[in-house]
């Protein structure tokens, strides 16, 4: 970045932060009050001293003021700053006081206006002292200064603006400064999101805190920023286009129809930036017409690398369509970056018109994520003799980086874009804006990733919770792209041979459809939210930033609910109290939605577990008064349709286990539906769902890649058996056998299966049994072997199985159906024989389509526990009778250390002994 353009925007914040200490920051061209936006980003630093809320001194204060201590946090009047910060936040303007230091008190006559605005700088060395403060702050910076540059700038402040003597500013330094800043300021520095050393010296600090208040002021704010940034205007024909065509199951046809619709507003945006002369012209009624004559000389150039289809697609409707259609006689050059070179940026080959000096370039290029390559092409078109003022650079999708990166290097050029989307995700792929419901498109990956680029903790992808140190959800707040465990993982898979690891990231915020919240406190004081570390506190959490937000706005009302009915939150100690849990999924299933809309407009099934034993308890009057609160206020005849279903599950024992076994339907749909992995999947409030939706939809199809048409599958702790189903679905098995220890989950299946197209003709079967006991059952007949097992990894017996299934003969007595093999192998299954037929469910033909003898070539490995995956992953391949083949991770809990594993096995076929070596032993 320019320095002067960088001092430019620091000084600017600088400017309006210089006086006392309370600061509202407008972009250039946001205009005052009323056009505020809705949400301000806070900004609190501590370094300096709020002095505007210095509380003005009583007479007797006033006469021993020597002994009073202004480094106090009681010296300040915190109810009205936050009064003041909140006023602010709502749009509306405060007048701040001034604070007389003379006299001790505020000025009864003057103040100072600070307008609504985009940016709030709260400045104080105080001010991360107060909770309810630093709640309000979206982003907090300890200015660290060294103890003796501190002391030396108040020295020259006190006795140069204040006129005081060096003397007493030593004595009050020593006897109050000092010992507050020990005692109050330095422990609030772990509140900080950034610490800053060497105070406002320290540039590449400012900087980076700098581009990440310009990335969070949004997409408008870009243009805001950058004159030379064009966003046309977006209408929900052009975010209706946007979402179709970044929809992964477009059809083609489709693509190319939504496509060529979009192109076209953007080019002609981009034509409209271009020159004119004026030109009369008669019109057939003989009258004088006064218009302009389009710019003559015109070059359209494509960017072009090594890309996927659909973007190369898109270059080729920009030209072709757009641009020979939009300008007749435009001439055509191209850019091919090759990316594959030293730094990934070499250019390998131009074709450029001869006189492209004398003309304007439209330079294409429909993906601007890093910039990179669109400056190293730009670069190459000055070198031509094209001024910079002659570029208009038009693309669809844009991400922040690569405007700024654009913009700031070139400011006479002009970018027109489509869609400014939220930012880069680690693989430098645009993470679509929050509006776009949709699940990341997979645009093209415009650099390799490098390591200083994830070395840097992005705050881009920070998580900013208030919450953060005490709530036990998240463990790490920046980089939420691309957690620390990642780099193990890979070289974990790199030493066992698997070079090629890849991490797919999706939503950062937002992602957790489903959470388990304890609920505890007063019924006046309810605390809805998880365990402090370590500890039975539970934290409160509204506005949690991993939860979906319609699952905030669902707690926010169930508090509501448990306070106006006077609720008792459950007493663990006592074992007394009524709600002791509440569940929240959320489903954004809904196609009477455009799909765009549908994660956003996402409806919550609500779960109360409540401490009695049934529905006929005597607080049940209370419970059915909650559910009906939560209805009323939320449900279909609300404004807000928030609450999808109301549930009640009944459990009283005083372990630590949430869910009892009786559940109750109260209000609402009964079924919950969700679609993943390219079906319809019911589920339950008691069977097993994940909570990331999003991410587990990509792992799906991930999966999908690694199971041949027709298998047999086996699908090991099923749950409701999502996987299996989705493999039945997507790739016509022959069989597939779900087996799920927990029975709840039998109607989720059964419903689910219903759903299927009629055109799947395999065996589909369900069944509720332990994995671990004769494990070997499951395994026999099945081409692929999924495994998606809890947190502690595979059952040994299980891992045992697997290891020696190379050797396993099957018996001729075992040949025939499936459920034969069960009979003969498991005793229990036989005493039991009428439950264990109760207890499966088979849909598709009568006739078994695996065959009895097959052996597994195949072990997908789905694993949420990272430690435990990598001891049964050695276990797996100590004896070489599987290898590893590929391994996938993906990023189902941002804000964790957690990760989800697909790594997929090949069974070692043993080398059958040549008759050669044969004879060579004889
Ligand atoms: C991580 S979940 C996966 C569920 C399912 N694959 C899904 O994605 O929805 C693990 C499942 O394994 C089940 N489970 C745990 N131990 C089991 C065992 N020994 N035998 C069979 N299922 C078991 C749990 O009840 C749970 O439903």
């Amino acid at each position: 970045m320019p320095s002067e353009r960088r001092k430019i925007s620091i000084d600017y914040v600088m400017d309006k932060a210089s006086g006392p200490h309370f600061s509202g920051l407008h972009t250039p061209t946001a205009s005052a009050d009323a056009n505020a936006p809705n949400h301000p980003f806070v900004i609190g630093v501590s370094g300096g001293t709020a002095d505007s809320f210095y509380r003005g001194l009583t007479a007797e204060e006033l006469k021993r003021v020597h002994e009073y201590n202004f480094d106090h946090p009681d010296a300040f009047d915190t109810e009205q700053l936050l009064n003041y910060v909140l006023t602010l936040k709502s749009g509306q303007s405060v007048q701040v006081p001034i604070y007389d230091f003379k006299h001790h008190q505020r000025s009864s006559d003057s103040f100072r206006q600070v307008n609504a605005s985009d940016v709030i700088i709260l400045e104080g060395i105080l001010v991360f002292h107060d909770q309810r403060v630093r709640n309000l702050m979206n982003m907090r910076i300890f200015v660290d200064t060294d103890d003796d540059v501190r002391l030396s700038r108040r020295i020259k402040r006190d006795t140069v603006e204040r006129g005081r003597e060096v003397s007493s500013v030593l004595e009050q330094y020593a006897k109050f400064v000092k010992p507050a800043f020990d005692e109050f300021v330095l422990p609030s520095k772990k509140y900080a999101d950034v610490i800053i050393p060497r105070g406002g010296e320290n540039h590449v600090a400012i900087d980076l805190i700098v581009q990440h208040i310009h990335t969070k002021l949004g997409q408008h704010d870009l243009c805001k920023i950058y004159p030379n940034a064009y966003i046309i205007q977006s209408t929900f024909q052009i975010t209706g286009m946007h979402t179709l065509i970044r929809d992964r199951e477009i059809s083609k046809h489709d693509f190319v129809f939504y496509s060529d619709r979009l192109i076209p507003l953007v080019v002609e945006h981009g034509l409209g930036h271009l020159p004119f002369t004026e030109k009369q012209v008669i019109t057939p009624t003989g009258s004088m017409y006064t218009g302009v004559d389009f710019c003559k000389k015109l070059c359209g150039v494509s960017i072009v690398r090594r890309l996927q289809f659909s973007v190369l697609f898109f270059l080729y409707l920009l030209e072709r369509f757009s641009l020979r259609a939009c300008c007749k006689g435009i001439k055509i050059g191209k850019i091919l970056i090759h990316r594959d070179g030293d730094d990934g940026k070499q250019l390998i080959y131009e074709k450029l018109p001869k006189d492209i000096s004398e003309r304007h370039v439209l330079l294409l290029d429909p993906v601007l994520a890093t910039g990179n390559s669109a400056n190293h092409a730009i670069e190459l078109l000055i070198q031509k003799g094209v001024p910079e003022s002659h570029i208009i650079f038009l693309n669809l999708i844009s991400a922040p980086e690569g405007i700024h990166r654009v913009c700031k290097r070139f400011p006479s050029l002009k970018i027109v874009t489509s869609e400014i989307d939220v930012a880069l995700n680690g693989e430098f792929r645009v993470i679509p804006a929050p509006t776009t419901a949709s699940p990341p498109p997979a645009p093209p990956s415009l650099l390799p990733p490098t390591t200083s680029a994830t070395a840097i903790p992005s705050l881009t992808c920070a998580l900013q919770c208030p919450h953060f140190e005490s709530c036990s959800g998240c463990t790490h707040e920046f980089n939420l792209h691309r957690p620390v465990i990642v780099d193990e993982a890979s070289n974990f898979f790199k030493s066992l041979g698997v070079s090629d690891f890849t991490f797919d990231s999706c939503r950062l915020w937002g992602w957790r459809c489903r959470a388990k919240l304890a609920v505890r406190g007063l019924s006046e004081n309810p605390l809805i939210g998880l365990y402090e570390e370590g500890s039975h506190n539970v934290v409160d959490i509204p506005q949690c930033k991993a939860h979906h937000p319609n699952i905030n706005a669902a707690v926010e009302l169930l508090r509501k609910g448990i306070r106006e009915l006077n609720i008792e939150p459950y007493d663990e100690d006592e074992g007394t109290g009524d709600l002791r849990y509440v569940q929240m999924a959320v489903t954004t299933y809904n196609t009477a939605l455009p799909a765009a809309e549908r994660y956003r407009n996402g409806r919550v099934q609500v779960s109360l577990v409540w401490n009695s034993r049934n529905e006929k308890s005597s607080n049940s009057d209370k419970l059915n008064a909650l559910a009906n609160f939560l209805w009323r206020n939320a449900g279909p005849r609300s404004n807000l349709h928030l609450i999808h279903s109301v549930w009640a599950n009944f459990q009283t024992s005083t372990n630590n286990i949430i869910f009892g076994n009786r559940w109750r339907h109260l209000l609402g749909e009964r079924d919950f539906w969700e679609h993943v992995g390219g079906i319809d999947m019911s589920l339950d409030p008691s069977s097993f769902g994940q909570a990331n939706t999003r991410a587990f939809d990509n792992l799906l199809r991930k999966l999908h890649k690694y199971v041949p048409f027709g298998a047999s599958v086996a699908d090991l702790y099923a749950g409701s058996g999502v996987i299996g189903l989705s493999l039945a679905a997507t790739k016509k098995c022959r069989s597939v056998k779900c087996i799920e220890i927990n029975k709840e989950s039998r109607p989720s299946f059964e419903k689910s299966v219903d759903r299927l197209p009629k055109s799947i003709e395999g065996s589909i079967s369900w069944h509720n049994a332990d994995t671990s006991i004769d494990p070997l059952s499951w395994l026999v007949g099945s081409d692929v072997i999924v495994v998606d097992p809890p947190r502690k990894g595979l059952d040994t017996s299980l891992i045992d199985a697997l290891r020696t299934i190379s050797s396993h003969k099957v018996k001729p007595s075992l040949k025939g159906s499936s459920s034969n093999i069960k009979e003969e192998k498991r005793p229990w299954v036989l005493r039991e024989r009428e439950r264990a037929k109760e207890a499966s469910v088979q849909v598709g033909r009568e006739t078994v389509s695996e065959d009895p003898q097959s052996l597994p070539e195949t072990l997908i490995y789905i694993s949420c526990g990272w430690e435990s995956f990598k001891e049964d992953c050695k276990a797996l391949l100590t004896n070489k009778s599987w290898r590893l083949e590929k391994a996938h991770g993906f990023n189902f809990f941002p804000g964790t250390q957690s990760i989800e594993v697909l790594a997929v096995f090949k069974r070692s076929l043993k080398k059958k002994k040549t008759g050669k070596k044969k004879k060579k032993q004889g």
